[in-house]
């Protein structure tokens, strides 16, 4: 007789499949070297493995992913405004190296850096001989085709050269998208000043010496650096910038600028941002030499003083501005009709479409907390002669760590695939226990030799303070707790703002605070300057 199969009741198979999962488990630890500890719920590195990992960090090139091949794909998309996807932020993929390597920091004990190390300049993000992709040469009668081919091999040629002029240095994600690109060079074409839009908190990080030297050096554009989000550090340090970008860049204006300003004390109101706009037009005026009248938007300004806060007006979407998609490229007419074009070029993320809709005293742009919100350059009327144009955002080629992209929100945070390395780069650099008084799990198990904070503890803490556990094994949450604390630090809570200083800041503190620019700079922060303001209370969002 044939052998019949023995039925399997659902006990046996439920044992079967907890065997497996444990098994899968098993595997998963080890292949990371983490063994677990019979205390501690976290897994423990040894010193050796730390090494190797910083090491491996510090020496990222021998891991250099092939991300040209993604080029290729991601500029071969049809276009049109049919394809959704066609204008999204575009990066290589980390690889699964790369991650893994990230990841055995989350147990690492961690010390604080003091506050010079915090002091850093453009080449520690923008090393000599980076640059980026520039608009191939073209001729007016070249056919859509002929352009778009001549663009895409251009494109690809420069990503090539720059993987090998810089494989031995660790170049950051960068925007792959051709498209957005060509935005930027229409966007460049067409004004007549630029405002290049920088996150007060990491300015040197945003601020690229080669677009400086392209614009104004070989272009003869008249460019502005906007140091917005000035409302999240102290006015001692934005004075500070203004000092290292005049001596180092002399033909920039820098104009620090507050697009929170604008915003009321109730909720839904929004007004402009007039002491910023202010400066900006003082600054416009310096550049443009009277080729065009701006007493206009002087007046426009005046009034809006002059309002009373009562009569804010309400936060609705008005009619939105000319969106335009053709980047087809044009010779620029300058001051064309008697009007001002003035592009806004910044990180995704940095706060281009508020500050737009803070020059306008409404609402006229989406703003957005996710980076990579604008997705084609939009045009805006401010005054009759005023003409502003906002470029989405872009990442620029840098050195700046992954880590840092995603604290400025170059790099969506939802896309993070190790959050809890970021909140461990936080933690180097901000007492994170301390600003959101965490208590250390360990601190009452009298066994627990180490009470060390780590990455993972902060993590861990911080899901316990707000009632985030796994459904399943109804363990702390600590990637959302990760997510959240990295959202905290981007959107600037008021007590998790990291921010980096210029070189010498510490040493000439004193200098910067007395300096009567401070006080200026206090008007521009308006009403919401979290540097002046306690600790908030968090909303108890906890669920189980
Ligand atoms: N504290 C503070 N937050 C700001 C300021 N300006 C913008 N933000 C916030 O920063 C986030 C991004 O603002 P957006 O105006 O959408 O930035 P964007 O540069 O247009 O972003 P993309 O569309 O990605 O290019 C939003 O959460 C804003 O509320 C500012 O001056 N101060």
């Amino acid at each position: 007789m044939p052998n019949r199969s023995v039925a399997f009741s659902g006990k046996k198979k439920k044992k079967q499949l907890q065997a497996k999962r444990e098994k899968k488990q098993t595997v998963l630890c080890e292949g990371r070297g983490f063994p677990r500890s019979q205390n501690s719920k976290a897994p423990v590195v040894s010193e050796a493995i730390l090494a190797k990992v910083q090491e491996g960090i510090d020496n990222p090139a021998s891991e250099s992913a092939n991300y040209l091949e993604d080029i290729l794909t991601i500029n071969q998309q049809p276009g049109g405004r049919g394809n959704v996807n066609r204008y999204n932020l575009k990066f290589r993929k980390q690889t699964p190296e790369e991650i893994e390597k990230r990841k055995a920091l989350h147990y690492a004990p961690i010390k604080l850096l003091g506050e010079e190390e915090l002091e850093l300049e453009t080449e520690f993000f923008f090393p000599p001989g980076l640059d980026y992709p520039m608009r191939p040469e073209w001729k007016k009668n070249m056919s859509k085709q002929e352009l778009d081919r001549n663009e895409n091999k251009h494109f690809r040629l420069f990503c090539e050269k720059l993987d090998k002029d810089f494989a031995d240095k660790d170049l950051s994600l960068y925007e792959l998208n051709l498209e957005t690109w060509r935005q930027l060079w229409r966007v460049t074409e067409m004004s007549d000043i630029l405002l290049i839009i920088v996150d007060a908190r990491f300015p040197v990080s945003q601020f690229p010496p080669y677009l400086y030297y392209r614009l104004v050096e070989e272009a003869n554009k008249g460019i502005i650096l906007v140091l917005n989000k000035c409302d999240l550090i102290p006015p001692s340090v934005i004075v500070a910038w203004e000092h290292y970008f005049h001596n180092k860049f002399p033909k920039l204006l820098v104009v620090p600028f507050s697009s929170m300003e604008g915003y009321g004390h109730r909720r839904g109101m929004l007004r402009m941002a007039a002491e910023g706009s202010l400066r900006l037009v003082d600054a416009c005026e310096k550049l443009i030499h009277g080729s065009v009248d701006l007493t206009s938007w002087k007046e426009k300004i005046e009034e809006e003083r002059n309002i009373d806060n009562e009569m804010n007006q309400e936060c609705e979407a008005e009619e939105v501005s000319d969106i335009v998609i053709n980047t087809r490229p044009e010779h620029h007419e300058r001051y064309k009709d008697g009007v001002l074009t003035i592009g806004t070029i910044g990180y995704p993320n940095v706060g281009k479409s508020s500050l737009i809709n803070a020059l306008m005293g409404k609402k006229v742009v989406s703003v957005s907390r996710t980076p990579g919100h604008t997705k084609h350059f939009q045009t805006i009327f401010l005054t009759q002669n005023v003409k502003l144009c906002d470029c989405p955002g872009l990442v620029f080629p840098s050195t700046v760590s992954m880590h840092l992209q995603v604290l400025f929100g170059s790099f969506p945070i939802a896309q993070v695939r190790d959050p809890i390395g970021a909140v461990n780069y936080v933690a180097a650099r901000l007492d994170i226990p301390s600003i959101l008084k965490l208590q250390h799990s360990e601190v009452q198990n009298e066994t627990a030799s180490d009470t060390s904070w780590t990455a993972f503890y902060i993590c861990e803490a911080w899901a316990m303070k707000r009632g985030y556990y796994t459904r399943r094994k109804g363990a702390p949450d600590v990637s959302r707790s990760a997510n959240e604390i990295l959202r905290l630090c981007l959107n600037g809570h008021k007590s998790l703002v990291l921010f980096i200083r210029p070189p010498s800041y510490t040493q000439n503190k004193g200098d910067y605070e007395n300096d009567p620019r401070a006080e200026e700079i206090r008007q521009i922060q308006g009403v919401h300057a979290a540097v002046h303001e306690p600790s908030v209370e968090f909303p108890n969002h906890a669920c189980r």
